[in-house]
């Protein structure tokens, strides 16, 4: 059997759950089932404000994986803050995924500018390697992404596909987006990066991503996944999203 390239992001759970001063629904709760049900781990964005994850999830993540599913990885996401990086440096996950997000974003919606940008990465990829945390870089679906990203010292690249994702009901458009998506991540695949991918994505548009770059090694899927999940529930989700991958 392919080894599981879905990380199931639980933002969406965190902000159900903070609806109220309660404990549920469960977000390492549910994390353990979708790593018991076959996902490779979890990915969290922790944002400045809190709306969905908690850095008191950051760590209860970290710990239930390490004694758990010392197997699974935590990928964490986030502007390379001071606080951000003080996150990593303590929760120290498998993976960080630097995005240039403003603190008051509603969600990512670009890749790194690699004109204007690099200073503050530089430093930032230098720490989390000496962290011995992998490190990725949202990037544009634009193939002359990869190069700087592989020249700043990053490990992998995470496309951001959310224009690709946009196009659910003009067939004639996604095959545009994608080819984009695709170019990047063999360009990407040619300097030796790691490809990742994320940024709704979803059970019906990730075949054709696959079937034309066969080696992305990781999609992070959260909206769309949890949006899935309320209909066949956590573990049958990530059954249908790995048969999208062509895993099972
Ligand atoms: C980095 C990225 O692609 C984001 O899609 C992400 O993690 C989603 O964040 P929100 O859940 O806050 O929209
Ligand atoms: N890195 C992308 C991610 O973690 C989830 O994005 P989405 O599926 O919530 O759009």
């Amino acid at each position: 059997m392919t080894p599981s390239r879905l990380s199931v992001n639980v933002n969406a759970i965190a902000m159900l759950r903070n609806r109220r001063d309660l404990p549920w629904p469960s977000v390492t709760g549910l994390a353990a089932i979708a790593m018991e049900a076959g996902a490779k781990g979890i990915t969290v964005h922790p944002r400045p404000d809190e709306r969905h994850i908690r850095k008191t999830d950051v760590f209860e993540l970290s710990e239930m994986i390490e004694d758990r599913f010392p197997n699974k990885e935590l990928c964490l996401e986030g502007y390379p803050s001071d606080d951000f990086l003080k996150l990593v440096k303590e929760a120290r996950p498998d993976q960080v995924l630097f995005v240039p997000d403003d603190p008051d974003q509603t969600t990512s919606d670009h890749g790194w500018q690699f004109d204007r940008d690099t200073s503050r990465l530089a430093d930032a990829i230098a720490s989390a390697k000496d962290w011995a945390v992998t490190v990725s870089l949202f990037c544009d679906p634009d193939p002359s992404a990869p190069k700087h990203a592989a020249s700043l010292g990053a490990e992998r690249i995470e496309i951001y596909t959310g224009p690709y994702g946009a196009c659910y009901d003009d067939p004639a458009k996604a095959e545009i987006e994608l080819t984009k998506v695709v170019e990047t991540a063999q360009a990407a695949h040619g300097l030796d990066l790691g490809v990742n991918a994320g940024h709704d994505l979803t059970v019906e548009n990730i075949p054709a991503l696959i079937a034309r770059a066969p080696f992305i090694r990781e999609m992070s899927i959260g909206h769309g996944f949890t949006a899935d999940a309320l209909i066949y529930g956590f573990a049958e989700s990530v059954r249908r999203f790995r048969t999208a991958m062509g895993e099972i």
